[in-house]
C-alpha cells in the first residue's frame, strides 16, 4: 500500500515540470517530516561552502552532485522566497533557480499537503471523489479517511525506516562497529537491522539519493563531531563511511578515493600548526575542503588561450576575438599573454586567428612550468615530453624563435600533432626529436644544454574534469609504475643540462598528477641520486609541495615547489619543481647534515640501488659533502644495514608501501640518532669556535708586536 502511495506520488512528480532538488530529494513521508526534520537553518551549516569560480562560472555539470555543495548558498534565498515559490510552482511549475533539498520545511511538503494541481496522486484521488460515482459522499469520506489512516501507518513505518538511516537527527552511522555495540547491550534486533543494511547495500547499485542525504549527514556530523557523533561511533567511522559514500556516489575506484581523501587530509595536517602527528588527521578532517576539490572535478575549468606572441600582441588578439563574439578577459595578473574565455559564438578552436597561430588553446595550468623554466634566448633547452606542443610553442615565443630548442616526443602518432603545432604557430628554432626520454642524453650528450622541461607522462589525476575515466581506471599499480618512469626520465633530464652554463642549469619538473608518489616523491629521489638542489619555482601562487608523506619525510626544501588544485586556484590539478644543478658530478653527494660521513669499509649510500621512494637520507650539496669529509663523522647506517632494513620492513614502491606491508621508516630510533648527528653538529661549531679564538690569539699576538715595533721604531715581519 506504502509503495502504491509513493508511486502514485512519483507518479505525479514525473508530470510535473522539472523541479531539480524536488526531484533528487524525493520528499519523505508528508505530515511526520514537516515536524521532525531539523529547522532549515542547521541545513546551512551542515555543507560546504560553494567556492566562488574567480573568473568564470560554468554550468554544473551534473545538477544532482552540483547540489551537495551548492545547497548551503541559496537556502536562505529560498527560506524568503518560500512563498513565492509555492505560488511559482503553482502557477509555472517548479523551475525556478531555487531548489532546496528534501530536509527541513520543504515548499513541496506543503505543496504536496495542500494537495498540489498538478495532476499528483492526491490530485488523482480529488477526480476519484469528483467523478460520478454511485456511491454516496459518506462512503466516499470514510473510504478516504481509511485511506488516509493507513497511509499513515505506512508513513509512520517509513518514517522509522528513515530516522534510523536517513534524517539529520535521528542519523545513524551504519557501522559493523556499532553493530556490535548494539550486540553489547543486546539489542539484536538493531544489531542484526545494521549488518543486513550493509550487506544490501554492497550488493545492490548505489542509490544516488540515499547516498548524497548520508553524505550531507557525514558532513555535517564531521563539521560539528563533539556535539553531533553518535554514541560508540568514532571519527575513523565517519571518515571511512564518507570516503565510501563519495566513491560510490562520483564514481571513483576506491583506491583513487582513498588517495584524495589522504592529499587532502595531509595537507591540512602538516600545515596547521598545531598538527604534529599524523593522529591528528581525524581530529581535524578537513571534510569541507575534500568536498570541495571533488566537486570541483565535476566541473569543467575555465577555456584559456595564450598569445602567440611571435606573432601577436595580447591586446590586439583580444579585439580581434571580441569582434568575433568571443567574450574573453585578461587570464590573471601573472600571466601577460593568457585570455580567458567565457562564451564564444564561433568555435574558438577554428577561427582564422587560431589557423593564423595566433594562439594556442592551453589550461592556465600548462603556463606555469614554461614560467618556472624561464627560457632565456639564445639558450640550447630540452622539452623532453613534448607533444602537442602546448608548452614547446611558449618556450620558443619567450626564446623569440632564437637558440635551439629539441622537442622530444616519444610515441610516434605524437608527432603529428607536435609538428603541426609549430608550423601554425611559427616557430623555427625548434629540432623535433623521437626518442625514449630516457636515452636523450646518449643521443643529446651529457651536460650540453642549458635547461630542461620534464613535463612528464603522468597519471593524470589532476585533471579528473577534462577525462573522467581516471576515476576509476587509475590504480595503484599504475601510479607505480608512472613513478617509476618518471624517476628515471628526471634523472636523464638532469645528466643533460650543464651545471655550468652561464645562463642556466635549470631543470623543471611538471605533472598534471595530484598523487604525492609520482611528485614530491620524484624529486626527492632526485635530490638523492644528483647534485641538484630545489630552487623557488618564481610562482607567487599555489600550495607549498608536502615535506612528508605516510611515513616518509622528504628533503625539506621540498616546499619550494609547488601545488596547484581546482578547488583552490580554479585549475587543474598540477605540480611544479625547479632544480638547479650543483655540478656535472654522478657522485650522488651524501647526508646533509655537514656531521655525516660513510661509515668506513660501507659502500657510498648513493651506491645503493634505490628503486623506491624512501628517503632515509636525504642529499647534499657538493659543498656539504667536502665539508662531511673534513669532520670525519660516522653515519649511522650502511648500504648493508639499509639493504637489511627494506628487506626487514617491506620495501616502499613510490611512495606506497607493498600491499599489505606496513613500513616504519622513520621510527623513533631513527630520529633519535638524527639527532644525536646533530649533536656532532654541536662539536664541530665547538671545533669552529676553537680555531677562530686561536685565530684571534694570534692576530693580538701579532698587533701586539707591531706595536712594541713602532713604540721601539722598528719593522715586524
Ligand atoms: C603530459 S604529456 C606532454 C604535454 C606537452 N608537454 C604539452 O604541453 O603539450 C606527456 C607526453 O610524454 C610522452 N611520453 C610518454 N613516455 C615518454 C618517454 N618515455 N619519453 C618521452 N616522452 C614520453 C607522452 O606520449 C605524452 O605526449
Amino acid at each position: 500500500m506504502a509503495a502504491t502511495a509513493l508511486s502514485k506520488r512519483k507518479e505525479a512528480k514525473s508530470q510535473k515540470p522539472p523541479p531539480r532538488k524536488k526531484q533528487r530529494n524525493e520528499p519523505p513521508p508528508r505530515k511526520k517530516l514537516r515536524n521532525e526534520l531539523p529547522p532549515r537553518k542547521k541545513l546551512r551549516n551542515e555543507l560546504p561552502p560553494r567556492k566562488k569560480q574567480k573568473t568564470v562560472s560554468f554550468p554544473a555539470k551534473n545538477p544532482i552532485k552540483d547540489d551537495l555543495i551548492s545547497d548551503s548558498d541559496d537556502i536562505d534565498e529560498m527560506v524568503e522566497e518560500h512563498g513565492q515559490l509555492h505560488e511559482d510552482q503553482q502557477h509555472q511549475g517548479s523551475d525556478s533557480g531555487s531548489e532546496m533539498s528534501s530536509d527541513g520545511d520543504d515548499p513541496l511538503v506543503d505543496d504536496f499537503l495542500l494537495g498540489s494541481d498538478d495532476g499528483s496522486g492526491d490530485g488523482e484521488k480529488g477526480s476519484d471523489l469528483d467523478s460520478d460515482s454511485d456511491e454516496s459522499d459518506i462512503e466516499v469520506k470514510a473510504r478516504a479517511d481509511e485511506e488516509e489512516k493507513v497511509r499513515e501507518e505506512e508513513d509512520a513505518l517509513e518514517e522509522l525506516k528513515l530516522n534510523i538511516k536517513e534524517e539529520p537527527d535521528e542519523f545513524r552511522l551504519l557501522t559493523k562497529e556499532i553493530g556490535t555495540y548494539f550486540r553489547r547491550f543486546h539489542m539484536v534486533m538493531i544489531s542484526s537491522y545494521i549488518t543486513k543494511e550493509l550487506e544490501e547495500e554492497a550488493n545492490r547499485p548505489p542509490d544516488l539519493q540515499s547516498l548524497q542525504r548520508r553524505i550531507k549527514e557525514i558532513v555535517r556530523v564531521l563539521s560539528n563531531f563533539k556535539s553531533l557523533r553518535q554514541e560508540g561511533a568514532t571519527r575513523k567511522d565517519y571518515v571511512e563511511q564518507l570516503t565510501m559514500d563519495l566513491g560510490s556516489y562520483y564514481g571513483y575506484n576506491e583506491f583513487l578515493i582513498g588517495a584524495l581523501v589522504e592529499v587532502i587530509c595531509i595537507f591540512n595536517v602538516f600545515t596547521h600548526i598545531f598538527a604534529f602527528a599524523r593522529l591528528h588527521f581525524l581530529q581535524m578532517f578537513p571534510v569541507n575542503e575534500l568536498m570541495e576539490l571533488i566537486e570541483a572535478f565535476e566541473k569543467p575549468r575555465p577555456i584559456c588561450l595564450r598569445t602567440n606572441t611571435l606573432k601577436a600582441r595580447r591586446r590586439d588578439l583580444a579585439g580581434v576575438l571580441l569582434n568575433r563574439g568571443v567574450n574573453l578577459d585578461p587570464l590573471s595578473k601573472w600571466s601577460k599573454v593568457g585570455l580567458v574565455v567565457y562564451d564564444s559564438q564561433v568555435p574558438i578552436g577554428a577561427t582564422p586567428e587560431y589557423m593564423a597561430g595566433y594562439y594556442m588553446l592551453q589550461s592556465a595550468s600548462s603556463f606555469l612550468p614554461v614560467m618556472a623554466l624561464a627560457p632565456q634566448e639564445k639558450e640550447r633547452i630540452v622539452d623532453m615530453a613534448a607533444a602537442p606542443g602546448g608548452k614547446t610553442t611558449y618556450i620558443s615565443a619567450i626564446m623569440k624563435n632564437s637558440g635551439i630548442v629539441y622537442a622530444n616526443e616519444m610515441k610516434e602518432s605524437r608527432l603529428k600533432s607536435l609538428t603541426a603545432n609549430l608550423q601554425r604557430m611559427g616557430v623555427t628554432n625548434t629540432i623535433v626529436c623521437n626518442y625514449d626520454g630516457r636515452e636523450l642524453p646518449k643521443a643529446l650528450g651529457q651536460n650540453t644544454v642549458d635547461r630542461v622541461l620534464l613535463d612528464a607522462p603522468c597519471s593524470g589525476t589532476g585533471v579528473i574534469s577534462k577525462d573522467e575515466s581516471v576515476k576509476t581506471s587509475k590504480t595503484l599499480e599504475d601510479i607505480h609504475k608512472c613513478a617509476h618512469l618518471q624517476k628515471e626520465l628526471l634523472l636523464a633530464a638532469i645528466d643533460m643540462v650543464d651545471a655550468n652554463s652561464k645562463s642556466g642549469g635549470y631543470i623543471v619538473y611538471s605533472t598534471c598528477s595530484i598523487m604525492i608518489p609520482e611528485n614530491e616523491a620524484v624529486i626527492d629521489y632526485a635530490l638523492r641520486k644528483r647534485d641538484v638542489k630545489l630552487v623557488p619555482c618564481g610562482l607567487d601562487f599555489g600550495r607549498p609541495g608536502f615535506v612528508r608523506f605516510r611515513e616518509n619525510r622528504f628533503h625539506p626544501t621540498l616546499e619550494k615547489t609547488r601545488r596547484f588544485y581546482p578547488h583552490v586556484q580554479n585549475m587543474d590539478g598540477f605540480f611544479v619543481a625547479k632544480l638547479k644543478k650543483m655540478s656535472n658530478s654522478k657522485l650522488t653527494p651524501t647526508d646533509p647534515e655537514p656531521s655525516a660521513t660513510v661509515e668506513q669499509g660501507s659502500e657510498p649510500i648513493d651506491s645503493v640501488d634505490i628503486t623506491s621512494d624512501e628517503g632515509e637520507f636525504q642529499r647534499h650539496s657538493s659543498k656539504e659533502s667536502i665539508t662531511a669529509e673534513s669532520t670525519k663523522i660516522t653515519i649511522t647506517v650502511s648500504k648493508e644495514s639499509y639493504m637489511k632494513k627494506s628487506k626487514e620492513s617491506g620495501k616502499l614502491q613510490n611512495g606506497f608501501p607493498e600491499k599489505g606491508k606496513h613500513v616504519p621508516k622513520f621510527t623513533a630510533k631513527y630520529w633519535k640518532e638524527r639527532k644525536q648527528q646533530r649533536l656532532s653538529r654541536e662539536e664541530i661549531a665547538k671545533a669552529r669556535e676553537e680555531k677562530r679564538q686561536t685565530l684571534r690569539e694570534d692576530k693580538k699576538k701579532v698587533e701586539g708586536k707591531k706595536r712594541a715595533a713602532k713604540e721601539s721604531g722598528g719593522n715586524v715581519k
